[in-house]
């Protein structure tokens, strides 16, 4: 909790306003940060100084895993977070390759479950990286990435997250999460929880052994309408981080991709400040 108190008061301290031509708003803005959560002792890396609605972020990681392209099927999951970007973005309205509402195209788990090569094959980059390490194997390319320039005109965002990489080094399981853009009040809120909970998830379907995850920010950005609500947070003290407990009957990439759902996962001794809610720009 307090690296990223730390990375907030950076940005309100250090940051420099860039202009966002997509959004049409200002952001205050920081390039790097390096974050990483203690997996092994179960350290769960929620935010404590407003109310997390975790379930949420947990949801958008099992649609990422499951490689769903619709936000209705991430609202039966437990998340509305897609509904603007599906919705509501007139760029996104206006492209030919839109499917109808709730589409989000070829984003995020389409790439990580189904990336079509230049032959036409799909590629299901997360199985392939099950399998090895179920047999012990690090190739030192167990990447799962939904990063296609190929196919940004078919998706109606680029994804902030987009390259997870596993490490293997006997039976410890490491995690490193890539995000080249991150609303820090909104989006890493959730971030952080989906890194350390992938780490979980595929350590415990691979029975290796969770140790450290690290998460890579490049563009770290407070937006103009979120600034007076996060001078309030930043003056609050944080809570203990509390831990995660996931259902141990969850074995195998088939079963989150078939009966999981939000019941499965339970956060225990979470003490939190007052929400606060924040502008979401689309
Ligand atoms: N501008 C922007 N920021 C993001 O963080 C973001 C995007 N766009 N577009 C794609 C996804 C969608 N994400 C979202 C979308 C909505 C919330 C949100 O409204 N969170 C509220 C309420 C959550 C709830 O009630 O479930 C929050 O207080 O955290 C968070 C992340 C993360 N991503
Ligand atoms: O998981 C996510 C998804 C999105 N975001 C944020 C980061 C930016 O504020 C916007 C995306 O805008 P771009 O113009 O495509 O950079 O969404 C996030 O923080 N985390």
């Amino acid at each position: 909790m307090n690296q990223y108190l730390e990375l907030c008061k950076k940005i309100i301290n250090d940051g420099q306003w860039v202009e966002n031509k997509r959004t049409n708003k200002k952001c205050l803005t920081l390039i790097n940060a390096d974050l990483q959560y203690d997996v092994e002792n179960n350290v769960f890396p929620i935010i404590t100084t407003r109310k997390s609605f975790w379930k949420s972020a947990i949801a958008e990681l099992l649609g990422y895993i499951r490689g769903y392209d619709n936000a209705a099927d991430f609202r039966k999951l437990g998340t509305k977070s897609w509904d603007a970007n599906a919705n509501d973005n007139s760029v996104w309205l206006s492209n030919p390759n839109r499917k109808g509402l709730d589409d989000m195209g070829r984003v995020y788990g389409v790439q990580g479950r189904s990336w079509v090569n230049s032959d036409g094959c799909v590629i299901d980059q997360l199985k392939k990286i099950i399998n090895n390490l179920n047999s012990g194997i690090d190739d030192r390319g167990e990447i799962l990435t939904f990063y296609n320039p190929g196919e940004f005109d078919k998706g109606c965002l680029r994804p902030c997250m987009h390259t997870h990489t596993f490490s293997l080094i006997n039976e410890d399981l490491y995690l490193t999460s890539y995000q080249r853009s991150c609303d820090v009040p909104l989006g890493l809120n959730f971030n952080q929880i989906q890194v350390f909970t992938l780490l979980k998830l595929v350590a415990q379907i691979t029975r290796k052994k969770p140790k450290t995850a690290y998460h890579k920010i490049v563009n770290a950005h407070i937006y103009e309408d979120q600034i007076d609500l996060m001078k309030v947070q930043i003056e609050r003290k944080p809570f203990q981080s509390p831990s995660l407990n996931i259902n141990p009957d969850i074995k195998s990439l088939e079963d989150l991709e078939s009966w999981v759902t939000l019941d499965d996962f339970e956060v225990i001794g979470y003490e939190h400040h007052d929400a606060i809610k924040y502008p979401f720009s689309v």
